[in-house]
């Protein structure tokens, strides 16, 4: 397995290092997935919204079949595409189990604030219950959005907030109110979808340990302590995005990294939104 596991605040244990599965073509998804698998990956991020639960459940089922790996050494992330309430949700969780085939999701979000955001909480802590999720947090929830969560005494509390977050998108209010209440953070578009590469600063970081852009991306991702999940369908850069745990950014290089910050958000971000 390529890199340490993280200890979320319900004391499970989730791969800090996972597999971004968004905008991948339908025709290279289980091949992408099974690429990433073999190169050690053991975390996949997908969601409803990129209709591929099936294609990357399919792939970890072969790569469990060919190789003897136990399902729990995989974690399988999913998404709530639609905040329709209890009812709803209770009803879309379940299709998001069925369609992936892996028998429980190991985490599940609500994809944005967008909707009812109480009443779908609600569902996700009985599919808590029930054994179809081990574990439930959001993304894209700004602190108002948390906090408001947080007001109605949930009877879980979100283990991780999934947003944008890159040296060019450092989030800090985001960020510092999630670790205030023992939320973590996950990454997502880690690379900035490449926009930002030809940064000079990261070119000369880059070049002193022989190392890509994105590599020094993902390195400084994992050093902040998120769970960082690149996407890439190249069976060449799926492999090199892992190749980041031979080497450690020194303090000043963190800095001079964090100072890149730009809020430049390369994705949507609802985190923002009003209530
Ligand atoms: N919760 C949310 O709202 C969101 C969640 N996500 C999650 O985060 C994941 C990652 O974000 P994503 O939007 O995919 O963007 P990324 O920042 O991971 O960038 C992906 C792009 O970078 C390219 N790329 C990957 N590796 C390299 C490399 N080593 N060198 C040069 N180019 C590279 C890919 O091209 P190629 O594939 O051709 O190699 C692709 O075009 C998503 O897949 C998804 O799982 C993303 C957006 C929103």
């Amino acid at each position: 397995m390529l890199g340490p596991f993280l200890k979320l605040n319900n004391g499970l244990k989730c791969p800090q290092f996972a597999y971004g599965s968004y905008m991948i073509n339908r025709s290279k998804c289980f091949d992408s997935v099974y690429a990433a698998l073999q190169a050690g990956y053991r975390h996949v991020d997908s969601a409803q919204m990129y209709f591929n639960e099936g294609d990357c459940g399919r792939a970890i089922l072969q790569f469990m079949k060919d190789t003897g790996i136990k399902r729990e050494e995989v974690w399988y992330t999913s998404k709530l595409n639609n905040l329709a309430g209890y009812s709803a949700t209770l009803k879309s969780i379940d299709s998001s189990v069925k369609a992936c085939g892996l028998g429980y999701i190991d985490l599940f979000l609500l994809h944005s604030p967008y909707g009812d955001r109480l009443g779908s909480w609600k569902a996700l802590e009985e599919a808590v219950e029930a054994g179809k999720i081990r574990a439930i947090g959001v993304s894209n929830f700004g602190p108002h959005h948390i906090q408001q969560l947080l007001d109605h005494h949930p009877k879980i509390v979100p283990c991780v907030n999934q947003i944008e977050l890159h040296p060019f998108c450092s989030q800090s209010k985001v960020v510092e109110y999630c670790q205030t209440k023992g939320i973590a953070l996950a990454a997502y578009a880690p690379l900035a979808h490449g926009e930002k590469f030809g940064n000079k600063q990261l070119i000369g970081i880059a070049n002193k340990y022989n190392k890509t852009e994105a590599q020094i991306m993902i390195r400084f991702l994992l050093q902040r302590g998120y769970i960082v999940l690149p996407k890439s369908s190249t069976p060449a850069r799926i492999k090199g995005n892992g190749e980041v745990f031979d080497f450690e950014l020194s303090k000043d290089e963190m800095h001079t990294l964090y100072n890149l910050d730009e809020d430049y958000h390369s994705d949507w971000n609802p985190c923002v939104s009003p209530l």
